[in-house]
């Protein structure tokens, strides 16, 4: 069994940070672990109000579970503010953590700030150089590179450049493009394009906390980059294709549906 950490925020109705990254790293076969940013009262409608954690029980928690437990792969999701991007960026050097994924996460589906506009340079300059891989949405790597991205040329520009940032491998997710939702994997020297028809579903909350967990937990598994890219883009496709009606927003994913399939519960 290898063991996963997350270090986000949570979602109180389970969809996205924290309740999604848990889920799925249980849905690969991982055991998985937390350290939580900061408290949302979140459902499919929006978020209605954030609590940050104080860096100090962030610290705290850190090392409870580094000088408890061998971990085999971190993701990374809302950090929120400054304290938090240093505080994470000193523990995971310091343990010198393996396998880091970062998922860049500025504002929620439903528009709520996540990210405080003064901590995105910080997130770039301090958490980019530790990422093995970084998992910016459309928007999100627009941010970090100061470029408008529409088409599929723009999308390996902004690799390129995020790349240049520090960050070894770049997945631009496509899941906001127009007409389809290819992602592309940049590694430094070459594109791979994960294509995938666009799923016409409202409950796509938390996609982005998902894709980002099933790349780490593959990799604390063992897999290459593009193998677990590969497979993560395949959990989240049938995930998204089976999401579930919950609440009056935008539902929630099935993150289980492989599995209790296999299992043969449905
Ligand atoms: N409607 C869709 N159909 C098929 N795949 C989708 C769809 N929406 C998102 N995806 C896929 O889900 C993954 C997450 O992409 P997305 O761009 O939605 O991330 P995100 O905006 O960071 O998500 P979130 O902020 O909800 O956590 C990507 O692999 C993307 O291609
Ligand atoms: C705690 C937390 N982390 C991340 C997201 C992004 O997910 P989405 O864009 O689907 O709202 C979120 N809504 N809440």
């Amino acid at each position: 069994m290898k063991n996963v950490l997350t270090i986000a925020g949570s979602d109180s109705s389970g969809g996205a940070g924290i309740q999604a990254d848990l889920k799925t790293f249980s849905a690969h076969g991982t055991y998985g672990m937390s350290v939580i940013t900061a408290v949302t009262a979140q459902n499919t409608q929006g978020v209605l109000a954030v609590q940050d954690i104080s860096a100090a029980i962030i610290a705290q928690q850190l090392e409870a579970v580094f000088e408890d437990i061998e971990i085999h792969a971190v993701k990374i999701g809302m950090v929120s503010v400054v304290e938090t991007i240093d505080t994470i960026a000193a523990k995971l050097k310091g343990y010198q953590a393996p396998n880091i994924v970062v998922d860049p996460v500025m504002v929620s589906k439903s528009g709520f700030r996540l990210l405080q506009p003064e901590a995105q340079a910080h997130l770039i300059s301090k958490l980019l150089p530790l990422a093995t891989i970084v998992t910016p949405n459309l928007p999100e790597a627009e941010v970090i590179t100061g470029q408008k991205i529409e088409t599929f040329e723009d999308m390996q520009q902004a690799a390129q450049n995020i790349h240049a940032m520090g960050a070894k491998n770049v997945l631009i997710k496509g899941g906001h493009r127009q007409t389809d939702a290819t992602d592309i994997l940049y590694d430094g020297e070459d594109f791979y394009y994960l294509p995938s028809v666009r799923i016409p579903s409202n409950n796509t909350h938390g996609t982005g906390c998902s894709l980002s967990s099933a790349i780490a937990a593959n990799l604390g598994q063992g897999c290459e980059i593009f193998d677990a890219v590969r497979k993560a883009k395949d959990f989240i496709t049938v995930a998204i294709e089976q999401a579930l009606p919950l609440g009056k927003g935008v539902g929630p994913i099935h993150h289980f549906y492989a599995l209790y399939k296999k299992a043969g519960l449905i």
